[in-house]
C-alpha cells in the first residue's frame, strides 16, 4: 500500500504520526511510505532516518497527499488538508468530530473514509490509541494548573505543594479516567490535596483501591462539582463520552462561587469542553480569564512535548497501521469489531453513533457500508 506521513500543521504541533522504527515496519513488508520533507524533526527524527528505514522523503505536499491511497496524521487535519482529501483515500488520525461540525461536514464532502483513533475500543472499555496522549495531557495538566496559579498568570498565588505550615493546593479532578487519574497522580506527587470525582462507581473504585487513602473519591453529582468549585484551587476537566461532545458541568454562572484566581484547566477541550467558559487556545498562548477564573484550554496539550509524545503514540497506533496497510480499511475493519468502532466517515456518510448524535444527523449501518464495498 502507498501510505503518506505529511508533516502536522497545526499551532506548535511538533508531533508525527510515525517513528523511524515504525516507517521500518511498513517497508520490510513492501510497502510503500512517504514522508514530508521535515515532518519527523520537531520530535527529533531528521529526514535521513526515515530514508534509511527505507522512506522516500518528499518535498512536494500535494503530491505527497495525491499519491497516498493511505494518509496517517496526528491532528485532526486543518482546512488546506481537507481539501486534498480524496474519495478513494483513507485518513487514520485524531479526529474529534463532533466537537466540530465545520468540519466534519468539508470531510463528508471529500467521500473519504476517515477513521479516528479516538474511538477505537478495547475488551476492557478502554480507548487504546486515545489512552497515550490522555496520559501525557493528563501528567501535563498539572504542570500547566500549577503555573496558572502564579500571579503573574492572574493565579491566586498558590504553590502546589504548600509549605510546613502553610496547606497546600486542592485540586479536584472531574473524570478519573486516563487523563484524570494521571492528572491525579502528578498532583499528589507535588504535595496537593486531592479529589478525584466520577459517575462510574467502578472506577472510583479502582482509583481508592489504587491510592489507598491518598486522595478522595467523590461520586460526581451537580452537587459535589458545585462543592468543588466552591473549594478547589485548580480543576481538570477530564471528563469523555467517547464520539459525543463533552458534557458542560461548570456553568458560567458556577465561577462566580469559586475563588478569584483559581484555575480551571479543560482537558476535554478537544471534545468542546466540559466548563461553558471554555474555548479552545493555542501552545502560543493557551491560557485567559473570565470573572477571574484562569482557563487553559489547549487542545493538543501532548505536541508541545512532542519527543515522549510521537513516541509513545506510534507505540499504540503501529499495530493498526499494519493491519490497514495489509488489508485494506474493509476487511481490516470487519474482521475487528473495536477497530470499526473507529470508523467515522466513509463514502459520504457518518458512521459513528456519537458523531450523528451530535449533529442531530442518523447514522449509517455499519454492516450495511461493509456489504456495500
Ligand atoms: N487537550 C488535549 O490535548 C487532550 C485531550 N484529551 C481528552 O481528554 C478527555 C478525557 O480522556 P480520557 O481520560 O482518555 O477518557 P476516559 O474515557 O479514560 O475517562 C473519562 C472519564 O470521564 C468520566 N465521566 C464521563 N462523564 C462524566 C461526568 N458527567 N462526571 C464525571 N465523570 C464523568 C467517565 O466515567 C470516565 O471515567 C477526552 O476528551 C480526550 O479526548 C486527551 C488527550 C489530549
Ligand atoms: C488526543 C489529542 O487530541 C491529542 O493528543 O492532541
Ligand atoms: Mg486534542
Amino acid at each position: 500500500m502507498k501510505i503518506a506521513i505529511p508533516a502536522e500543521i497545526k499551532n506548535h504541533e511538533y508531533r508525527v504520526s510515525m517513528t523511524p522504527a515504525g516507517v521500518r515496519e511498513l517497508t520490510e513488508r513492501g510497502h510503500t511510505v512517504a514522508v514530508e520533507r521535515g515532518a519527523g524533526v520537531g520530535s527529533g527524527y531528521p529526514d535521513d532516518a526515515y530514508e534509511q528505514a527505507g522512506a522516500r522523503i518528499e518535498s512536494d505536499v500535494d503530491a505527497l497527499w495525491a499519491g497516498a491511497e493511505l494518509i496517517i496524521k496526528v491532528k485532526e487535519p486543518q482546512p488546506v488538508e481537507v481539501a486534498r482529501l480524496e474519495a478513494h483515500q483513507t485518513l487514520f488520525a485524531y479526529l474529534h468530530l463532533a466537537a466540530d461540525e465545520a468540519l466534519t461536514r468539508s470531510l463528508l464532502k471529500t467521500g473519504a473514509t476517515c477513521i479516528a483513533y479516538e474511538t477505537i475500543t478495547d475488551d476492557h472499555g478502554g480507548l487504546p490509541l486515545l489512552a497515550p496522549m490522555s496520559g501525557v495531557a493528563g501528567r501535563m495538566a498539572v504542570q500547566a494548573g500549577a503555573h496558572c496559579l502564579e500571579k503573574a498568570q492572574g493565579g491566586a498565588g498558590i504553590l502546589m505543594s504548600g509549605v510546613p505550615g502553610v496547606a497546600p493546593a486542592r485540586v479536584t479532578v472531574i473524570g478519573g479516567g486516563v487523563v484524570g487519574e494521571n492528572a491525579a497522580r502528578m498532583a499528589l506527587g507535588l504535595g496537593a490535596d486531592v479529589t478525584v470525582l466520577d459517575r462510574s462507581l467502578a472506577r472510583l473504585e479502582v482509583l481508592d483501591q489504587r491510592y489507598q487513602g491518598r486522595l478522595r473519591t467523590v461520586y460526581s453529582t451537580r452537587d459535589a462539582i458545585e462543592a468543588a468549585a466552591r473549594d478547589s484551587d485548580l480543576i481538570v476537566g477530564a471528563v469523555l463520552v467517547p464520539g459525543a461532545s463533552a458534557p458542560r458541568l461548570i456553568t458560567r454562572e458556577m465561577l462566580s462561587m469559586m475563588k478569584p484566581g483559581s484555575v480551571l484547566v479543560d482537558v476535554a477541550i478537544d471534545q468542546g469542553g466540559c466548563f461553558e467558559t471554555s474555548r479552545a487556545t493555542t501552545h502560543a498562548d493557551p491560557a485567559y480569564i473570565v470573572d477571574d477564573i484562569v482557563h487553559y484550554c489547549v487542545a493538543n496539550m501532548p505536541g508541545a512535548v512532542a519527543r515522549t509524545s510521537t513516541q509513545a503514540l506510534s507505540n499504540a497506533t503501529l499495530p493498526w497501521i499494519v493491519r490497514l496497510a495489509e488489508h485494506g480499511w474493509q476487511e481490516a475493519l470487519a474482521e475487528d469489531e473495536h477497530f470499526r468502532r473507529g470508523l467515522n466517515l466513509t463514502g459520504g456518510a457518518l458512521a459513528h453513533p456519537a458523531v450523528a448524535e451530535a449533529f442531530g444527523e442518523s447514522c449509517a449501518s455499519v454492516e450495511a457500508l461493509f456489504e456495500r464495498g
